[in-house]
């Protein structure tokens, strides 16, 4: 096994999914589980499914590795899937780019079936969604993701599918698959159908001895020839075209799954500890943005200020939200208006955080800064453009958003700007760590932002 985890170990720090950039996985193998479908209907591949541990995290992180294993002389994949060669004749391959991996799957989630390994085991649950057993292509998603999704067309005439594999796993119903699933249920049409999912059973890795319940894997319908958010607004912003009666919608859109969710699950009033939990998680993200991005250093106190005033005012209901709300989170499907997706929440947060009721207005204020975004993109790719006019594309942008969502759930966000504030800072100084590990030159659009916000508090 330590040469599967030495081949693992070596081509982890190359996948976008990977948290730890910059450094070697040290890597412990807790747990695997097989497909033995897939090597029913394809002999010469092996499909496994590994969970190994990173311990050299802190906390640790626990990953799935799906790979199908052929003997090398047979490997005709792309050199760019190829995991490598754990010994002489046998290569691996990345999983979701090998076709027996994907039909395995694709069935799992969509006729039900298990995989089996010594102590984890994963069983496919799917939805009435799932009725069409037709053929289907599959072709993995490329982009800027923290997960790996795969799409699954029908060729003929069924729903496509996409699904995604969750690369980093947490015990409990994952919240990507919780909070659309209902919402779809309750008739929602600002997120996709839900078709099924992957769920399972793996050794716990903070206790020695017993195990837990998670997500694997999740499919939805994929909506077909849309563009998310963020390339919509971009293209505006590129073009100079307005974009405050499309964020107004967007805006309404987003009161409209924060009503839906506030009825589907349980809202409380903010209590000392929440205060003091989500103080102190804006503690600890400043301080290990100042440790990885220096600059922050000079606007702590600044930064420090903002909080506190925020800290110092009433706080409105908690309920669930969508945690981790940008452009890219958001896709424009012609005749339905806006369809959020991805409610995994913050990759950089604990998971116990993100499935907590929350602030409604930290998704709002993740929305405001993504426009912040859309103009420093602008500006990093056309650098001779007035930044004046990009300037003001986002602020139209912010305020058409504000409108729609002040319209539509009557909450007054003037009233609680301080907080609106604090939360736009917070998640600015998220991003900033963001982008200091994963696109370091990016890293000037949220370090403009936090400079903004702290002299331009509300
Ligand atoms: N149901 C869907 N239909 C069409 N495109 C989708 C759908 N779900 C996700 N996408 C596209 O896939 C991208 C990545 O999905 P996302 O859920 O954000 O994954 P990750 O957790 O890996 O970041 C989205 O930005 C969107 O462009
Ligand atoms: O991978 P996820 O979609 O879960 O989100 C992570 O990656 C995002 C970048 O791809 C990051 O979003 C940041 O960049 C966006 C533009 O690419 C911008 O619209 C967002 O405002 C900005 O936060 C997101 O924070 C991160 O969690």
């Amino acid at each position: 096994m330590d040469s599967t985890l030495a081949c693992l170990a070596a081509w982890m720090p190359r996948q976008r999914w990977y948290a730890a950039k910059g450094r070697l996985p040290s890597l412990r193998l807790v747990a695997w589980w097989d497909l033995p479908s897939a090597e029913a209907t394809d002999p010469d591949a092996r499909v496994r499914t590994f969970l190994v541990a990173d311990e050299g995290t802190m906390p640790t992180v626990l990953y799935q590795i799906p790979v199908v294993s052929r003997a090398t002389a047979t490997v005709d994949q792309d050199p760019d899937h190829i995991i490598g060669s754990p010994e002489p004749g046998t290569t691996f391959i990345d999983g979701p780019f090998d076709s027996a991996y994907t039909s395995s799957l694709l069935s799992l989630l969509t006729r039900g079936g298990q995989g089996k390994g010594p102590t984890a085991h994963a069983w496919g649950v799917p939805t009435p969604v799932a009725v069409h057993d037709g053929p289907r292509t599959a072709q993995v998603l490329t982009g800027e993701q923290s997960n790996t999704s795969v799409i699954f067309a029908a060729t003929d005439g069924g729903i496509p599918i996409i699904c995604k594999i969750f690369r980093q796993l947490h015990p409990g119903v994952n919240p990507d698959i919780e909070l659309p699933t209902a919402l779809a249920d309750a008739g929602s049409s600002h997120v996709p159908r839900a078709v099924g999912s992957v769920d399972g059973s793996w050794p716990d890795i903070s206790t020695s001895g017993g195990s837990v319940q998670g997500s694997f894997a999740f499919a939805q319908e994929f909506l077909p020839g849309v563009e998310d958010a963020w390339r919509v607004a971009l293209r505006a912003a590129a073009g100079g075209d307005d974009f405050r009666d499309a964020a107004r919608e967007l805006g309404a859109a987003t009161a409209d799954v924060h009503l839906s969710l506030a009825e589907l699950f349980a809202t409380r009033t903010t209590e000392s500890a929440d205060r003091e939990s989500t103080a102190a998680t804006w503690r600890r993200r400043l301080a290990i943005a100042i440790a990885e991005v220096p600059a922050i250093a000079e606007r702590r106190e600044a930064i420090e200020a903002v909080y506190a005033h925020a800290d110092s005012l009433e706080w409105p209901l908690l309920q669930r939200i969508h945690g981790d709300y940008h452009l890219g989170q958001v896709l424009h499907v012609r005749g339905r208006g806006w369809v959020l997706v991805d409610f995994e929440g913050e990759p950089l947060r604990p998971m116990s955080e993100r499935t907590r009721p929350d602030l409604a207005l930290r998704d709002v204020a993740g929305m405001l800064r993504s426009f912040d975004y859309v103009a420093g993109s602008i500006r990093l790719d056309h650098p001779t453009r007035p930044p004046e006019a990009v300037r003001e594309w986002a602020r139209a942008a912010r305020q058409g958003f504000i409108e729609g969502y002040v319209e539509r759930s009557g909450v007054d966000l003037r009233a609680h700007g301080p907080l609106l504030a604090a939360l736009e800072l917070d998640k600015a100084v998220y991003e900033a760590i963001y982008e200091a590990r994963n696109r370091p030159t990016w890293v000037t659009i949220p370090l403009r932002g936090i400079h903004r916000l702290v002299d331009r508090p509300s």
